[in-house]
């Protein structure tokens, strides 16, 4: 080692010698090959790879989309961020948010599969100063890892890092609530506060129901490996005013989808079904609401008798034909289970009824309604939730008497009712106990002062207090739920 090491010297001795002897244009020449030399010497004796992530590709007019979500991905590294003491701050202009990165050219460690790569940013002032596009500077991103795990870096690692970042965008931007009008869907921004905090069931409901959620999210490979639509179906039924809407909030904000509430009696037919189904995208909650009162949905063979009856009806009161105007139940459970509902991935049906009793057995069938979910009147959990939410109150001397009564209550009081009695006694708990006992023992004593009664016009089911489209409405003045 030691000859070859001396034997080295005295060639680069003679080079250096010989060298001061030739002409300076073939001195510099060789002086460019000596360093090429030792560059590519040093690459291959270097086990480390490197990636460049530049802003921008080419011209200046290429953003590299790949720049931008490295961006975003590092500054998710939170606890990577953390054992650094010499930190970038910013705040966000949209949310107001806090957002940390490290300075230039110090490495930021991150880790994948058990392998450790290094991310450091650079900037360095264009060639030409500002051309007139934006920056001054050259930005970019440079990944450091093992040449050996090249790999498992790319693409596995890269496609991570976009993944990442498109949960996290996903999670900052607004999400959307959609509703049909005749074919084509409206959207508005949807900031619903409930959550499954605030709801107030009965024990064990909302963790089941988050665990449910959370398999079905993170089961893209379980339901492509199985061929499955990677779909979801719950029906939430059970009487008025139990928490079925604002479940399909809290669910909704719990895997943090669009929502897209769909209006049978705007829906005219099969084809526009299918066409509003198409337009939805992925990560959507699709919801039909008090689905047994939208359209006639008995079975399919009455379905069909109720389809040809209106079109006659509605032929010889037009004149036109009614064929390939209808929407019936075969139309809805090809919406839910049929070839097109595969077409977007990532999706959620809800069903809401009153009565589960009433609807076609082929629509409740597990794989389109995969989980039956009933919501009930108060139970005491429900309460001790409500009266903690509401009032702030964990315990009190009247919770036995409350959890015997709520027990044996003979009429039964739904959540919103309860609600609605504990916000009206908000400043004096004990009042709104002594009312919650009285209620127990007699019909609840808070009462919208109008009640509507809606009559669908298209298909004869009458539901109270009800808004919906295609109905006729009557205005009864009723003192008390009850009438007295
Ligand atoms: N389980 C619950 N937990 C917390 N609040 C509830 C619950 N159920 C009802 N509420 C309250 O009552 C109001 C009405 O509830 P919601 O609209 O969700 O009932 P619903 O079951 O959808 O009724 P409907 O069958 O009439 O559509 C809500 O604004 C909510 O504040
Ligand atoms: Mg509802």
């Amino acid at each position: 080692m030691e000859s070859l090491f001396s034997k080295l010297c005295s060639y680069m001795g003679a080079f250096a010698l010989l060298q001061t002897f030739l002409p300076p244009p073939l001195r510099q020449y060789l002086d460019r090959g000596l360093e090429l030399l030792w560059e590519k010497l040093f690459q291959t004796a270097d086990p480390y790879m490197e990636l460049q992530v530049e802003e921008k590709m080419g011209g200046n007019h290429n953003v590299n989309v790949f720049y931008r979500q490295v961006g975003i991905y590092l500054g998710s590294l939170r606890s990577s961020i953390d054992s650094h003491t010499h930190l970038k701050v910013c705040r966000s202009l949209e949310n107001g948010s806090l957002a940390f990165s490290l300075p230039d050219n110090e490495a930021l460690e991150d880790s994948f599969k058990g392998l450790h790569v290094w991310w450091t940013h650079t900037s360095r002032e264009r060639e030409g100063g500002n051309n007139g596009y934006g920056s001054r500077d050259e930005r970019g991103f440079t990944l450091r890892f093992m040449k050996a795990e090249r790999s498992i870096i790319m693409p596995a690692y890269l496609d991570h890092v976009s993944m990442v970042c498109a949960e996290i965008e996903h999670r900052n931007t607004e999400r959307l609530l959609y509703t049909n009008n005749y074919g084509s869907w409206e959207q508005t921004p949807f900031k619903h506060p409930s959550t499954f905090d605030t709801l107030a069931l009965d024990d064990g409901l909302a963790d089941r129901m988050k665990a449910d959620l959370d398999v079905f999210c993170k089961g893209e490979s379980f339901y492509h490996k199985n061929g499955r639509a990677w779909k979801r179906g719950y029906l939430l039924y059970g009487p008025p005013g139990t928490g079925k809407s604002s479940m399909i909030a809290a669910i909704a904000n719990h895997v943090e989808y669009d929502i897209y509430d769909l209006e049978l009696t705007k829906v005219s037919d099969n084809a526009e079904l299918k066409s509003l189904l198409i337009q939805t995208t992925r990560k959507a909650v699709i919801v039909i609401e008090d689905i047994d009162c939208s359209v006639e949905l008995s079975n399919r063979t009455a379905a069909k008798d109720m389809d040809s009856m209106s079109s006659e009806s509605h032929e010889s009161s037009t004149g036109v034909s009614n064929e390939g105007r209808k929407l019936t139940l075969s139309g809805l459970l090809n919406f839910t289970d049929g070839l097109w509902s595969c077409c977007g991935e990532e999706r959620i049906f809800i069903f809401t009824t009153n009565h589960k009793d009433r609807l076609d057995s082929a629509l409740l069938r597990p794989g389109r309604m995969d989980m039956h979910i009933l919501l009930s009147y108060c139970s005491f959990p429900a309460f001790k939730k409500l009266a903690s939410n509401y009032l702030g109150i964990q315990d009190h001397p009247m919770y036995t008497e409350l959890e015997d009564a709520l027990t044996r209550a003979p009429h039964r009081i739904t959540p919103a009712a309860m609600a609605e009695m504990l916000i009206s006694n908000q400043s004096d708990p004990d009042a709104a106990f002594r009312l919650v006992m009285a209620s127990c023992a007699s019909p609840p004593a808070v009462a919208n002062p109008l009640e509507v009664l809606s009559v669908n016009a298209n298909k004869r089911s009458i539901k109270k207090g009800r808004f919906r489209g295609r109905t006729f409405f009557f205005l009864a003045a009723i003192r008390g739920k009850h009438g007295d």
